[in-house]
């Protein structure tokens, strides 16, 4: 039954206040407030304002977004992800495969293999089930888009970017640039540890030469089938996994000559493991765990 904007009087001042339940989930630690949007009805002009104010360590749930499960007019359950300073993003790997678990668990799908809207296009969703719970999601990630325009970066549009040298406040990095549905610019760095992750990961995502900002990754090469990460989010900045930024590492490593087409590499990443696959006929295939932290009502 669809609550509209479920109001309590505080017992205190008798200040009306509003509230929607929630579940809080993670992949791989990156953690977001999930919202049933077939049972509650959040208005659209204060979504930006609600993921500030529960991703909030302190005052709110702490999270790194929020992340809404939504009816669709040409899937079954429709993703919108908004970042830990409210601005929306268009796709969220580790979000996708919450989502899909969420949908399986909460019997609004039925299938094991079933599709999700997102902002950027339509994915496939795969739930790996053991006694009724979902323990781990495989998504068809769809297909990288690699064109300065796609990604986007200012520069000829048709080009792609490949290890192409880049200035950033006086020093020279090489950059791979690609497109997961959301913008991600790589980096290679002989040490994992030593990435500068927060130094210049917020330079780098808010470089005017990224119209719409951008997610930065830094990869250490272990060998042709595994990887280390780190990841500075655009809107979030550091979080302990980034799905499509792992899938856009291995896709910059297959552009590199680092990793192989078609043959699957384990990504490292803060929170976990996740294991990608960028498939001949184009696709990138990512595949790892979902997990549910608590449930509770949120007031605002
Ligand atoms: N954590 C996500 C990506 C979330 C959106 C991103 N920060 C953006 O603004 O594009 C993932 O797992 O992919």
């Amino acid at each position: 039954m669809m609550t509209m904007y479920s109001v309590i009087k505080d017992v205190c001042g008798g200040e009306v206040m509003r509230s929607f339940s929630f579940t809080k989930m993670h992949g791989l630690g990156n953690s977001y407030i999930y919202v049933n949007m077939f049972k509650e009805c959040l208005a659209e002009e204060e979504l930006s304002y609600i993921a500030k104010r529960v991703s909030n360590v302190h005052t709110g749930i702490g999270s790194d977004g929020l992340i809404l499960i939504c009816p669709s007019d040409v899937a079954p359950v429709k993703m919108r992800i908004f970042n830990s300073d409210g601005s929306e993003g268009k796709n969220c790997g580790n979000g996708l495969r919450c989502v899909a678990k969420y949908a399986y668990e909460h019997g609004i799908v039925q299938e094991e293999q079933f599709l999700i809207e997102t902002l950027s296009g339509l994915v496939e969703a795969r739930v790996f089930v053991e006694d009724g719970k979902v323990n781990s999601v495989e998504v068809n990630m769809g297909k990288p888009r690699l064109s300065r325009a796609e990604i986007p970066m200012i520069g000829k549009e048709d080009d792609i970017v490949v290890s192409e040298p880049i200035e950033f406040e006086g020093h020279t990095y090489y950059m791979t640039g690609v497109s997961m549905g959301n913008p991600h610019a790589v980096f290679y760095v002989d040490q994992i540890e030593d990435a500068p992750v927060t130094s210049l990961g917020p330079i780098v995502e808010k470089d005017e030469r990224f119209p719409e900002g951008i997610n930065v990754e830094f990869v250490e090469v272990v060998n042709d089938r595994e990887l280390h990460f780190r990841v500075w989010e655009r809107g979030s900045g550091v979080t302990q996994a980034c799905g499509t930024g792992a899938c856009a590492a291995v896709v910059a490593s297959v552009l590199n000559g680092k990793t192989k087409r078609n043959e699957e590499t384990v990504v490292h990443l803060a929170g976990g493991d996740l294991y990608i696959t960028w498939k001949e006929n184009g696709d990138v295939l990512m595949r790892g765990a979902a997990e549910t932290i608590c449930i509770g009502v949120y007031y605002y």
